[in-house]
């Protein structure tokens, strides 16, 4: 799939702009701080109705503006999808086709976009936060009912906690509502860390020969799901169930301790190993951009795969930080078949034959014009 046209009106530094594409390669030059980001940003949050830098919308509004609008054409194999959010102080709205759609997480799957910014080599070495982040993002472009199922387990985390907060410090705390939601609660949480399992699983079929192909054959990358109640991959949902039930009645007094849940998925992380080591502690820097890299290379692939389509590709100021040889990887697998956008403050340090292909965009102070 590729976007042909994107249209912003109210949108960060973007008081109206209307910009064609190329379905191959598109690179927005400009200097610092005058609204590449921002192209690719919108984007992202035209497939995802989320912004990937910052989980506050209303900083997506214009300053001078009472809500920021993105709307674009997107060409699919069987024709044209036109999808438009608006985002204003009270919420955000989706259309696609022209047509309200009453739940966000029925509109975001529309369009796939796998985005490669500087703050994704923090997928490996930064917070386990980031990492979970990422897995929700991804597992949800490819299926709406993980977005269901982690909404309905979110919601009841928070009921969960709040009995837990309200009763702090109370010992052998007895009362049936509590005894309901915690089965509500395993049953949320199982689903959740099932789909996971299975990403992961998908995701490290697709990553480990990557990796090895960018390491020059050096390096073998095993991704592994980190649960932190201890699940084995192989188990089936009912012995998960019972898994997470005991270990919760075990916990249970440390729980009221706490005042918060302490096991389940929004507390699991991934670990990434290289060579039999985990790269987020003994990796050089070199090795987790590597690993970041084959990650993303890998969501391509499998996106590919679920969706029978390709993805479209964000790459925001990352691609003249590659050396030559991870560039040209990563060019060689994009050639020809995945829309590429590529933002860069200089076209040094971009190879040549990129840039000859390549539409070119120059951004000043939210204005944009292309060659
Ligand atoms: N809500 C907003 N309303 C108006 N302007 C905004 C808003 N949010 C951000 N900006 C402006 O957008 C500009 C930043 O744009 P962007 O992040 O796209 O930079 P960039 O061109 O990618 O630069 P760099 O190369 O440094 O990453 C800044 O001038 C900032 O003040």
């Amino acid at each position: 799939m590729y976007i042909d046209r994107l249209k912003l009106a109210g949108y960060r530094n973007y008081e109206s702009v209307e910009l064609n594409f190329s379905p191959n390669i598109n690179i927005f030059i400009g200097e610092n701080a005058q609204g590449k980001t921002n192209v690719m940003e919108a984007i992202y949050v035209l497939a995802m109705a989320k912004s990937h830098r910052t989980s506050n919308d209303k900083e997506l509004i214009r300053w001078s503006a009472e809500y920021g609008k993105i709307d674009g054409d997107i060409q699919k194999k069987y024709g044209k999808l036109p999808l438009e959010l608006t985002i204003s102080k009270k919420g955000k709205k989706a259309k696609v086709n022209h047509l309200d759609q009453s739940r966000l997480s029925d509109y975001i799957g529309q369009m796939n976009v796998v985005m490669f910014a500087p703050e994704d080599l923090n997928v490996v070495k930064g917070s386990p936060q980031l990492r979970r982040r990422f897995l929700d993002m991804e597992i949800g472009q490819i299926s709406p009912v993980y977005l269901h199922d982690l909404s309905a387990f979110q919601k009841i985390l928070k009921q969960r906690n709040h009995i837990l907060k309200r009763n702090q410090g109370k010992r052998d705390f007895e009362d049936l509502s509590f005894d309901i939601y915690t089965e509500q609660y395993v049953s949320a949480a199982v689903k959740v860390i099932r789909k996971r399992f299975d990403f992961m699983k998908l995701l490290q079929e697709w990553a480990a020969p990557i990796h090895f192909g960018i390491s020059r054959q050096q390096e073998h990358l095993k991704i592994q799901y980190k649960s932190i109640s201890g699940f084995e991959s192989t188990w089936d949902t009912a012995q998960m169930e019972d898994f997470l039930l005991s270990k919760l009645k075990e916990q249970r007094n440390k729980e009221f301790e706490r005042g918060v849940t302490l096991i389940g998925p929004h507390r699991d992380d991934l670990q990434f190993i290289v060579n039999d080591y985990d790269v987020q502690i003994y990796g050089s820097q070199g090795q987790q951009r590597t690993t970041a890299l084959s990650l993303k290379l890998a969501e391509i692939e499998l996106i590919k795969q679920e969706v029978g389509e390709s993805p479209i590709l964000l790459l925001d100021d990352v691609l003249s930080e590659l050396d030559d040889y991870r560039q040209s990887h990563l060019l060689n697998t994009i050639h020809g078949d995945v829309q590429t956008f590529v933002t860069t403050t200089s076209v040094d340090g971009i190879d040549h034959n990129t840039i000859r292909e390549a539409k070119m965009f120059h951004v000043k102070q939210g204005s944009v014009d292309s060659e």
